[in-house]
């Protein structure tokens, strides 16, 4: 069993974590961490983990706790992991981070796009950006995992196959999503609002979101040369969920259904990614409270262009699932261990 460490649980991202490790067959929780909270049980905070999670939420510093754990989870606002990178190096465990700290190569770019130093540049090439579909053999070997952001999760999984297959210009790439207010965490702000987010439908950080750099290393990588996007996130009136479309101008003709084989092929075997039959689409309903990305993708031959949906639900594919299932990877268990279960719906 391995004893498990979960940083900042009592966030959305790290409360989901608590859940889906509290059904782990293979992971037993050791630690979970709060400022806010310590003392309290974690069932008093969170409330549906009554009789479910029994421990009670502790304030430790960062080399106690890593002492008492194998592998640690944090989940915490960016520009806080980086001290749990160094103590986890140290002491020789490993540490899967749901937050940003690691997931820029370049740490300027990092410094840039996010406003703060980073004290802890030099284990930046250690880290493995934790996308398994992409990077499976990497994680496996990794002790610090640097687990995707939700918007880049749909958004890269959705390009990947015409990336890798040379498929698009790559000058003319548009991402649109959309994501339920859950995205923004726990901690009250304006922009979470109910009167603000009730009834209304707003994009927001249009041309400046930190989520774009992102998007832009790995759909680089994936492409062998520098690419840019346009991304331009939405807050919608829903909880849970991000519904991506991604446009851009195909190189070559091809049909829709021709395309979905494509990505049928390149997803083959995935326990997470179901490529939709054409003319069915991706619905965040679909996929919520499931680790699942839903694809389709769709050829407009009147423009050129192509359409990919993407549908996860940002607190499991998007965070809490994902790390789960990078967990798994770093216990070379199966990856669906612990999620393999279908969502919830209505
Ligand atoms: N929500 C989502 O859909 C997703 C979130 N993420 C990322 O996961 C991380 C957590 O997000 P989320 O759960 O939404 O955020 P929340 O705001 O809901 O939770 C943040 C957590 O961090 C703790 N915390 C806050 N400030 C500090 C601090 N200065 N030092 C130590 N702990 C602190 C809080 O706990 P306490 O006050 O009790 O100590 C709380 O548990 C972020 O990096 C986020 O970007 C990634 C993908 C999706
Ligand atoms: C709806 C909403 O507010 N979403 C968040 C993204 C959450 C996330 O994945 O953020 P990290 O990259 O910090 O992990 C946002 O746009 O900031």
């Amino acid at each position: 069993m391995a004893k498990i460490g979960v940083v900042g649980a009592t966030g959305y991202a790290g409360a989901e974590l608590v859940r889906l490790l509290s059904r782990h067959p293979q992971a037993t929780l050791a630690v979970l961490t709060s400022q806010t909270y310590a003392g309290k049980a974690m069932g008093e905070v969170f409330p549906h983990l009554l009789g479910v999670v029994d421990h009670t939420l502790e304030e430790l510093n960062v080399a106690e706790l890593v002492d008492r754990c194998d592998v640690i989870f944090t989940a915490l606002p960016h520009g806080h992991a980086m001290p749990m990178g160094q103590e986890v190096m140290r002491q020789g465990k490993r540490l899967i981070d749901l937050g940003a700290d690691f997931r820029l190569k370049d740490v300027a770019t990092y410094q840039h796009w996010y406003q703060t130093e980073h004290t802890a540049s030099a284990l930046v090439t250690k880290a493995v950006y934790g996308l398994p579909e992409l990077y499976r053999k990497d994680i496996k070997n990794s002790v610090i995992v640097a687990n995707p952001g939700c918007y880049p999760t749909s958004t890269i999984l959705g390009l990947a196959p015409l990336l890798t297959n040379k498929l698009i210009n790559l000058e003319t790439i548009i991402v649109d999503a959309k994501s339920g207010v859950s995205g923004s965490g726990r901690g009250l702000s304006l922009k979470s609002h109910f009167t603000e987010i009730t009834n209304n439908f707003q994009a927001y950080g249009v041309a400046t979101h930190r989520h774009t750099p992102e998007i832009e290393q790995e759909l680089s990588e994936l492409a062998g040369v520098s690419v840019t996007v346009n991304f331009t996130p939405h807050l919608t009136p829903m909880i849970r969920g991000i519904l991506c479309t991604s446009y851009a101008k195909m190189t070559s003709h091809m049909s829709s259904e021709q395309l979905t084989e494509l990505y049928r092929e390149f997803y083959q075997g995935e326990p997470f990614v179901r490529v939709l039959p054409v003319g069915i689409y991706p619905a965040t309903k679909n996929v919520a409270g499931s680790n699942l990305c839903d694809l389709s993708v769709t050829v407009d031959p009147r423009t050129g262009r192509v359409i990919v949906l993407s549908a996860i639900d940002n607190l499991i594919k998007g965070a809490a699932g994902q790390a789960v299932q990078n967990l798994n990877l770093l216990l070379d268990i199966p990856e669906n261990t612990g999620l393999d279960f279908a969502g919830m719906y209505p």
